[in-house]
């Protein structure tokens, strides 16, 4: 239970309701006790009747009031029954919804690394079947809880008042139930876990197929994907049985020992009539009907232990994450102004968990307003320099200076305000394409969505579009081709107008024209602003203020077009190789 404990500070919350809630389904329980006694007092008015020592006025006067008196208990009973699941269920859903916000809050805090050594998968269930789980330890098995040991400790009571031998019998079969259905439970528990891996094996392979259907339709490997997937439905099927066979066990087992608990009253009962130890055939009957209404909380115990250890060991997940630390961290709480000074110095960067020295001892220095252009093979360091601008991770050798300070004495959300990123491979969310430019300027009107498509040269195939600019666009954009992709995500970065634009590679699926058009408005639109351009072209190059060239993480070279073209090595090599390409064409 220390796990869910994390939890309190919900119940403390929502406690007004919680304790409505409690309190109606005490008296809720309360009235559904009333129906035994008056059963067994009709069992008496009738005998009295019987034996001549009632007369018929009085007989059907005792039995009128008493049949109405269950009837009432059983509607009063009904509506706080309905008003129990309304409090105590609803708390749930509240303490659902909050534990929700709280873990997707956090998972927007943490960072990329985080992402990287997390598996989506765990990411999603965390947040859908983990908080389910306890969602039914702050509901159900609350609620359940108070049930049966509110009507536990009233029925037996009345038991005991009754019959004190007779209620001792009647109650031995009562844990050997709720023992039962504990094991079944967990077995249950055990199988739908299985029986959750397989369907999500299902989906995940059914989503690859789908999202790949061009990959596999070229090789024409539909006849082994379709093997493959049957393989995995049949042995789904098994474990789906597997677990129907359990849960078929359930209700038996309930019914034989509701059947063991009614034939011991009946048969001790019986005796106890005969031998002169209880006054009333309608004891007998008072007490099967106790039996009949403690059999299903009584198996609650058992299904309620269980809910709780599965919800205990989703909180433990659940709890993993939400202690977590995010390794980014904004310290800086006064706003910073962000003029788009960047400088390197002597910086050298280790993934931690590929262990890949991605930099090594990197010095420049981009002035406000200048372009920087960065060349190189690929897997050389470009994209992680632009990462460790936006800080998306932090470097623990040599410093980064933005602005004249550290950066992480920048304020954070100033600094990514100010930086546009176009990135290597775009994504775009499944919405229009209005949304998806604006995505980088909330507020944006349409007409600064048109100019920022324009601009990134995507404003005359966004109009061919029979919705144009509302045209919604599939997972990760599938209708769009990889060139409209990249510039759609061109015109989400420059929508911003920002300090600071970090464009990776993002022209590889543009033809050259197209390229040179882009780079003509982005000359427009990037005065003033610091503009860092990751190219494997010179052509993206050509017209920067600086040059870096990378190797393998290190500066092998630096300068303008004019000065590197005339020295011997990659930047001039690659000129000439792109320059006989363009001219063979
Ligand atoms: N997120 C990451 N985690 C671990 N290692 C990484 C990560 N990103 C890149 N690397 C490694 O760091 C090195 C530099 O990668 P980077 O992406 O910066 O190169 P690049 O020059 O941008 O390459 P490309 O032109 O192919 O995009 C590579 O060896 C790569 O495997």
């Amino acid at each position: 239970m220390k796990e869910l404990q994390h939890l309190n500070k919900y119940f403390l919350k929502y406690k007004t309701n919680l304790l409505i809630g409690i309190f109606i389904t005490i008296i809720a329980r309360m009235f559904l006790l009333f129906t035994p006694r008056y059963v067994k007092k009709i069992f008496i008015v009738i005998e009295k009747y019987f034996n001549e020592e009632m007369p018929i006025e009085a007989f059907k006067a005792e039995l009128l009031e008493a049949i109405l008196f269950i009837i009432g208990a059983a509607i009063i009973g009904g509506i706080l029954t309905f008003f129990m699941r309304q409090y105590i269920i609803n708390v749930s859903r509240y303490i659902e919804f909050d534990l929700k916000n709280e873990i997707y809050e956090q998972y927007q805090k943490l960072s990329l690394n985080f992402y990287k050594k997390n598996r989506t998968g765990d990411l999603m269930n965390r947040i859908s079947e983990d908080v389910g789980r306890v969602r039914m330890y702050a509901g159900p098995a609350i609620m359940y809880s108070i049930n049966t040991v509110t009507l536990f400790v009233i029925a037996l009571i009345y038991m005991f008042e009754e019959s004190p031998s007779l209620a001792l019998y009647t109650i031995i079969p009562l844990p050997i139930l709720s023992i039962v259905i504990y094991k079944l439970s967990k077995e249950i528990h055990r199988r739908s876990t299985i029986v959750q891996e397989y369907l999500s094996k299902l989906s995940t392979f059914t989503q690859e197929s789908f999202s790949g259907i061009s990959v596999i339709k070229a090789y024409g490997i539909e006849p082994q994907t379709s093997a493959n997937f049957s393989t995995l439905a049949a042995e789904s099927k098994e474990k789906q049985i597997d677990l129907a066979r359990v849960q078929a066990w359930f209700f038996p087992m309930m019914l034989l020992l509701i059947g063991v608990s009614n034939l011991i009253v009946i048969y001790i009962g019986g005796m106890q009539y005969i031998n002169g130890e209880i006054e009333s055939i309608g004891t007998i009957a008072e007490f099967i009907i106790y039996v009949n209404l403690l059999t299903w909380p009584v198996a609650t115990v058992g299904w309620v232990t269980s809910i709780i250890q599965q919800a205990e060991a989703s909180q433990k997940r659940i709890n993993e994450f939400l202690r977590i630390e995010p390794e980014i961290k904004n310290t800086v709480e006064t706003d910073t102004e962000i003029t788009g000074d960047i400088e390197f110095k002597n910086v050298t960067f280790t993934y931690d968990d590929t262990n890949i020295t991605a930099l090594k001892n990197i010095n420049f220095h981009v002035k406000e307003g200048e372009t920087l252009a960065i060349i190189g093979k690929t897997g050389s360091g470009k994209s992680t320099i632009l990462d460790l601008i936006g800080r998306l991770y932090d470097i623990y050798e040599g410093s980064i200076i933005i602005n004249k300070q550290e950066i992480d004495q920048v304020n954070l959300s100033n600094l990514r305000d100010s930086i546009g990123y176009v990135p290597q491979e775009a994504f775009l969310f499944s919405d229009s394409l209005k949304n998806n430019i604006k995505f980088g300027k909330e507020d944006a009107t349409d007409e600064e969505v048109i100019e920022a498509a324009k601009n990134a040269q995507v404003h005359k195939n966004i109009i061919k579009f029979n919705q144009g600019y509302d045209t919604v666009l599939g997972e990760r954009g599938i209708t769009l081709s990889g060139g409209q992709k990249q510039r759609v995500s061109i015109a989400r970065a420059i929508i911003k107008l920002p300090k600071i634009l970090l464009f990776d590679d993002c022209l590889s699926a543009v033809d050259t024209e197209t390229e040179e058009k882009i780079l003509k408005n982005l000359n427009k639109i990037t005065k003033g602003k610091t503009t860092i351009i990751v190219s494997h072209r010179v052509s993206s190059a050509k017209n920067a203020n600086k040059i870096i060239v990378l190797e393998d993480g290190e500066i092998v070279q630096q300068g303008t077009h004019d000065t590197l073209i005339d020295i011997d090595g990659y930047y001039k090599h690659l000129y000439l190789k792109q320059l006989s390409e363009t001219t063979s064409k």
